[in-house]
């Protein structure tokens, strides 16, 4: 069995590449001998003379320009230049051992696949001066590949915002996709040249992906976090538990055991308490200086200490631990002990806003939400859910302290989105969200996303069995309709309003019972919010690490059917449950200043 240093790399790296040269050999063999005149090969060469019959001054010069930019002098100082930028930005050796492995290796397969290939150019006059063999496969096309290729998945290992990564993805293929067409227009190969290039160079990146970037890599070691590599130091996470929740000593133990297995130095358990039920505990872990701080707890200790980790850029892992489980639900982190632990060294970081909620008293402190905050019937609900309930059947326990509120008088509320006009309303309760689901299949806020830099808010207003009715299938629905065709004076009659902005203010007529992430904080007629956009950093799991489906926290968990109309089915905000705590007041990110895009440790 193979289990030294170098079996691991014969196994991860060199059996590997040694296959896809026998394949793409293979295939070349196939075109040049058994295929050589039989469609599509007989046909592909078509491509090669349209492209020669129609040359141009300006295509001659694209196709010049994009040939040296692939040929092996500027593959070589581009792979050195994309390196040592890596280099610098990580801190960490991988990245740049990633690109230099994969243009090196794929360079190997190139030149190992040209000995056993021999394929004559096109015959059509060709703009660069080449011999006429050798034309399988396409080294231009293989180098931009590897190269850009290798870019673009260090960057969407860096950028996971949706339309960033894609954006990315998509330049850095276009370039070997640009070379492996200026090589046919030029007459050098033909189109099968470029597409075994493509296989190539695929197969590379994949492998060397494995095998250096990915947790599972051929050197081992701390996971997905190839930064800790660049303190020379084995990475250390502090542990902060609700003793109330997670009180099991085997769990502790499994915790401790995976984390070391991981390669982490063993963590620094920390306790909540009644009196510190978190923020406090995470400052100290801050002191100390780890590099991340796990929470086993419910909705209101990670609250606690997203609150004190706001803006430091130490990551916030979750082992969810309570009723709710909100933020870990809405960013789909697993719920099973061993699997969030396994993503808390694993994962990857991503950046989302905060909430904050602005004290009553001039000199009292900011308090920070990671899902929503809430004013009137959803306050109401969570601070009447029996105790006993919730330990009982969990977060349905909510539905029952919902139905004690339902014929509530409704408040009367002015609300003020950022610069804008008060909008006033009758309403039975406001939320203003971060994240927007729910269990049980509702989506109170469809159009909330964690790191847009925005507040979603939704203003709950239905009245009379019609009213409930249309609020519910709206919110089961999950759908957000704006309705900009409406006349104001129509609108307020709506049973749902959706609003976005940065900051959010509510005032009530009289003092309503208010929550933050499922935590009652006492009645007022206030309800002020902004948004700290991109303040926290949450290990979240990285795509390429296992997390067994089955294990991971789904938003929408329940089926829809299960709602009913009418009173039952007033679950609404039932489980924003957490727990409680207040988070220190900090420097706004404000303006949208803060990052957009997800950033992970690569
Ligand atoms: N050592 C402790 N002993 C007793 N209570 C504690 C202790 N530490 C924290 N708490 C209480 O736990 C509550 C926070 O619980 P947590 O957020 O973990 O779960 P939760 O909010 O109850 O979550 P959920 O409602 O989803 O179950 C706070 O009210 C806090 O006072």
């Amino acid at each position: 069995m193979l289990t030294t240093e170098a079996g691991r790399f014969l196994r991860r790296i060199a059996l590997p590449l040694a296959a896809t040269v026998l394949v793409v050999a293979g295939l070349g063999l196939l075109v040049t001998r058994a295929l050589d005149g039989v469609w599509p090969v007989s046909a592909e060469d078509g491509l090669v003379r349209t492209f020669a019959d129609h040359r141009s001054d300006l295509w001659d010069a694209v196709s010049r320009v994009l040939s040296v930019a692939s040929g092996a002098p500027a593959v070589i100082a581009g792979t050195l230049i994309a390196a040592g930028l890596a280099l610098a930005a990580y801190r960490s050796w991988r990245a740049p051992l990633f690109l230099v492995g994969t243009v090196a290796a794929q360079t190997l397969v190139y030149l190992l696949v040209r000995m056993w290939v021999d394929r004559d150019r096109p015959a059509v006059p060709r703009l660069d001066d080449l011999p006429g063999d050798g034309s399988y496969y396409s080294g231009h096309t293989g180098a931009a590949l590897a190269l850009y290729g290798g870019i673009a998945v260090l960057l969407s290992r860096q950028l996971t915002g949706r339309v960033g990564v894609w954006v990315w993805r998509v330049l850095c293929l276009l370039v070997p996709l640009a070379v492996g067409l200026s090589r046919i227009y030029r007459g050098d190969n033909h189109p099968s040249d470029v597409l075994a290039a493509f296989v190539s160079a695929a197969a590379v990146l994949a492998i060397m992906d494995a095998a250096v970037l990915s947790p599972k890599s051929v050197w081992g070691g701390p996971g997905g976090n190839p930064r800790h590599y660049a303190h020379g130091r084995m990475p250390r996470a502090a542990l902060v538990v609700n003793p109330i929740k997670l009180d099991s000593a085997d769990d502790r133990a499994r915790i401790d055991r995976i984390m070391s297995e991981a390669g982490w130095a063993p963590p620094l358990w920390l306790e909540t308490t009644v009196e510190d039920p978190g923020a406090g505990v995470t400052r100290k872990a801050l002191a100390e200086g780890v590099d991340l701080v796990v929470v086993a707890g419910g909705d209101g200790t990670v609250r606690e200490c997203a609150g004190a980790l706001a803006g430091t850029g130490v990551p916030l892992a979750v082992v969810p631990s309570g009723t709710g489980n909100l933020l870990a639900r809405n960013l789909g982190l697993p719920i099973d002990l061993a699997d969030a632990v396994h993503v808390a060294v694993h994962g990857r970081d991503r950046h989302i806003d905060l909430g904050g909620i602005a004290p009553d008293e001039p000199d009292g402190e900011w308090r920070y939400f990671t899902a929503m905050a809430g004013i009137g019937l959803d306050a109401a609900m969570v601070a009447d859910a029996p105790d006993a309930l919730k330990k009982k059947v969990g977060w349905p326990a909510y539905a029952v302290s919902a139905g004690r509120h339902l014929r509530d008088a409704r408040m009367r509320v002015t609300l003020r989105i950022d610069d804008g006009p008060p909008i006033k309303r009758r309403a039975r309760m406001v939320l203003v969200g971060n994240v927007g689901a729910l269990q049980a299949g509702m989506q109170l806020l469809p159009g909330a996303e964690p790191d847009d830099g925005l507040l979603d808010v939704v203003v709950f207003a239905p009245y009379g069995m019609t009213g409930w009715a249309h609020a519910t299938v709206r919110v089961i629905g999950r759908r957000r309709r704006d309705v900009p065709d409406v006349p104001p004076r129509q609108r307020r009659w709506r049973p749902i309003e959706h609003f976005t902005g940065r900051s959010v203010e509510v005032e009530t007529a009289r003092p309503e019972p208010r929550e933050l992430d499922g935590d009652p904080i006492g009645p007022g007629t206030r309800l002020s919010v902004r948004v700290r956009p991109g303040a926290l950093v949450v290990r979240v799991p990285d795509g390429r690490v296992a997390v067994r489906p089955e294990a991971r926290a789904e938003p929408f968990p329940v089926a829809l059917d299960v709602v009913e109309v009418g009173p039952a089915g007033l679950a609404l905000p039932a489980e924003a449950a957490a727990g409680g705590g207040t988070a220190e007041a900090g420097p706004w990110a404000d303006g949208g200043s803060a990052p957009r895009h997800d950033h992970k440790n690569i």
